[in-house]
């Protein structure tokens, strides 16, 4: 439902409601709600009885959609309101005392809100309310929707028996995954790809370099293998949220076929079904989206033509693009979720692979499931990962070890992923050999020396190497010494650009995207190394923050500002896809921003040889251990954190983002 705040008019509501209204047009004004809560609230209130209190529940319900929560949970409403919003008592009293009776237990609220005839609580007649009532959950009807559509897709998914030849299956296992793990203990390796034959869908979790793209492989290779003369017939689809991603996977997964195909020799020609796979999709693309609409082509009347979906990054998926997806899949065909369950959440409302994971670090695997994989794949799943998951939870598997992940860099990510504030100081203080970095109190100087030219002890940093690329125009021996000409050249500049990157937790201020990119273009004027003539010149690194169908780009992507070959005075927006280079004349991008700096959350899906993450003076509930974690593991070499206020770290890394969802329990749920 679409509301334009400016045009909305509400119908004559009682005084309660019209004070607390005003209440919150206040807290509006002063900035501290965005203006569509109290249109919403004021729509709600149009197409019914209003009171005061369900006119506060939708505003608090809006609020929490556009900080990523699925619904309002009834018992926090009840017993601490103002810190579902992060308020103090302060701000929050107002509202409340106009609010007037506040009942104290999420069931009062219930019977409140289900009284209510905007409100649908589900199991009573359905007359199509914009407001859902499920359990103590209050939803607006659309992630109500997504949210029952994913679990019954993927508990039905999960339950869907496969019935794999297992001494087959064990054959070519132990052909493709050739050495016992070194740190001992089973090949969860293995047993990811036993355990996603068992279903039609499986999820492959496990931080950097744990192998997720290493072992769906190899799975693929299994699957080409147990169609046998079929297998040139089997349709699989490769995506990913974006169209880097997406050409990530694509070159990982061919690079691993590669390296298998000689070893599995002719029995099976993986080089020729791999090359038959076509490219990696956006999932936008897959779905076939459609300018100006949510809806996609594919949807479960016309559902997608493919046998296996794999779908790399798979948290950055959002709730609503989950259910198109799974909508979109059909019934038969196998979806294999690949993904780091504890990075950051998706932008948009939903922690989908986070929920989807939920029991994925203690296993809670069933004996039936110990005894398949052990028939399968000839491992023995310790007794620690015995339990009583869910369907689901036996076809998820959790990668552990990290390949290329290790060291110092490793171990911060590990103290912050445990919450071990302690420990995650211990490591940022101890000797590191220069992979990390801390400084703190920073100053904002720190953060633009770094830009220029990467710490003092490293040769060749920051951004200058990849501006003085440009500067020497090509024709120029590149870093391997060969002279690649025009298009060698625009290649050697984006990898360039690559090595190093900026990260900033929030936007606005001296510490966020918008202050640090301003001052960064400055840094690197004075320096020569960039003349700024207007919003576009040689140089400037861009992110796209719309898709744009017109010119082929898509929110997230970036592309570096280069002279257009062809055109003197002209500039082209280069974009690398893996193998592939792509250029917009720069006048035809509409919806970008500069990028030395980007957040934290737009870097997903990204690394870099040398990453540098930026906390900001001040804390909030977006500065969480998710955000912490997510940054470092962007980093391939080296990491640098500068904080201002080193408190803002500890606190970060002691506070969990959680978002409200139903997800887990209706997983869970035999009735779904
Ligand atoms: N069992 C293994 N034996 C040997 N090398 C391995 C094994 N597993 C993974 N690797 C290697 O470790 C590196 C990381 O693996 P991979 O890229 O598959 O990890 P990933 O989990 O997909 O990482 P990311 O999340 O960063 O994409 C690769 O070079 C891969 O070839």
């Amino acid at each position: 439902m679409t509301i334009d705040p400016h045009t909305f008019r509400p119908t004559p509501a009682d005084a309660a409601t019209l004070a607390l209204l005003a209440q919150v047009d206040a807290l509006t004004e002063d900035g501290q709600l965005r203006r569509l809560s109290a249109a919403f609230a004021r729509f709600i209130g149009s197409i019914g009885g209003g009171s005061p209190q369900l006119a506060l529940a939708c505003v608090l319900l809006s609020e929490l959609e556009g900080r990523g929560h699925s619904c309002l949970e009834l018992d926090a409403l009840a017993r601490d309101p103002a810190g579902l919003l992060g308020w103090g008592e302060d701000s929050w009293r107002g509202l409340r005392e106009a609010a007037g009776v506040w009942p104290k237990r999420g069931a009062a609220w219930r019977t409140l809100l289900a009284a209510c005839e905007q409100v649908w609580a589900v199991g009573d007649l359905d007359f199509e309310q914009p407001l859902v009532l499920d359990g103590e959950r209050l939803y607006l009807r659309r992630y109500w929707r997504d949210e029952t559509l994913v679990a019954q897709a993927v508990r039905g998914r999960a339950l869907t028996p496969r019935q794999p030849d297992l001494a087959e299956v064990r054959r070519w296992l132990d052909l493709l995954f050739e050495h016992a793990p070194r740190e001992g203990g089973p090949d969860w390796q293995k047993i990811a790809c036993a355990v996603a034959l068992h279903g039609n869908m499986a999820i492959i979790t496990g931080g950097p370099g744990t192998g997720k793209t290493y072992t769906v492989a190899r799975l693929l290779a299994l699957l080409f293998a147990s169609a046998g003369e079929g297998s040139g017939r089997l349709r699989i689809a490769l995506a990913a949220p974006t169209g880097k991603a997406a050409a990530r996977l694509k070159q990982s997964i061919d690079h691993a076929l590669d390296g298998l195909a000689d070893r599995v020799g002719p029995a099976l020609p993986l080089r020729e079904l791999a090359a038959r796979m076509g490219a990696a999709r956006t999932l936008h693309s897959l779905l076939g989206a459609r300018p100006g609409t949510r809806a996609f082509q594919h949807h479960a009347g016309n559902p997608l033509d493919v046998d296996v979906l794999i779908v790399d990054e798979a948290s950055m998926v959002h709730l609503e693009m989950m259910a198109a997806l799974l909508d979109a899949l059909p019934p038969q065909a196998m979806l294999v979720l690949l993904g780091d369950k504890d990075q950051l959440a998706s932008v948009e409302a939903g922690a989908v692979l986070g929920d989807l994971c939920h029991e994925a670090q203690a296993g809670a695997y069933s004996m039936e499931t110990l005894r398949y994989v052990q028939e399968s794949s000839g491992q023995t799943i310790p007794h620690a990962f015995v339990g009583a998951g869910g369907p689901l939870a036996q076809q998820t598997v959790m990668l552990r070890q990290s390949r290329r992940f290790s060291g110092p860099i490793g171990a911060l990510a590990l103290a912050v992923n445990a919450g071990d504030a302690a420990a995650a100081q211990d490591v940022l203080r101890g000797n590191s050999d220069g992979k990390l970095a801390w400084i703190a109190p920073a100053q904002q100087a720190d953060v633009l020396q770094l830009a220029l030219a990467g710490r003092a002890d490293e040769i060749g940093g920051g951004y200058r190497p990849y501006l003085r690329m440009i500067q020497s125009g090509p024709g120029q021996a590149d870093e391997s010494g060969q002279d690649g000409g025009q298009d060698g050249w625009v290649r050697g500049v984006l990898h360039s650009f690559e090595a190093f990157r900026i990260l900033c937790a929030v936007r606005e201020g001296e510490w966020g995207v918008a202050g640090l990119n301003e001052a960064i273009e400055h840094k690197l004027e004075g320096a020569g190394l960039i003349r700024k003539r207007g919003e576009w010149y040689v140089g400037r690194p861009v992110m796209v923050t719309r898709n744009d169908y017109a010119t082929g780009v898509f929110n997230g992507d970036i592309g570096l500002t280069l002279p257009d070959p062809a055109r003197p005075g002209y500039l082209r927006v280069y974009f690398s896809e893996g193998d592939k280079v792509r250029s917009v004349l720069a006048t035809r991008l509409r919806n970008v921003e500069t990028a030395f700096a980007m957040t934290v959350h737009k870097s997903q899906g990204s690394e870099f040889s040398h990453t540098v993450m930026v906390l900001p003076r001040e804390g909030g509930a977006v500065i969480a251990r998710e955000l912490v974690y997510t940054g470092i593991t962007r980093a391939r070499e080296l990491f640098t954190l500068l904080t201002p206020a080193p408190q803002v770290l500890l606190d970060a890394i002691a506070a969990r983002t959680q978002r409200a969802s139903g997800l887990r329990e209706l997983l869970d749920s035999p009735t779904v």
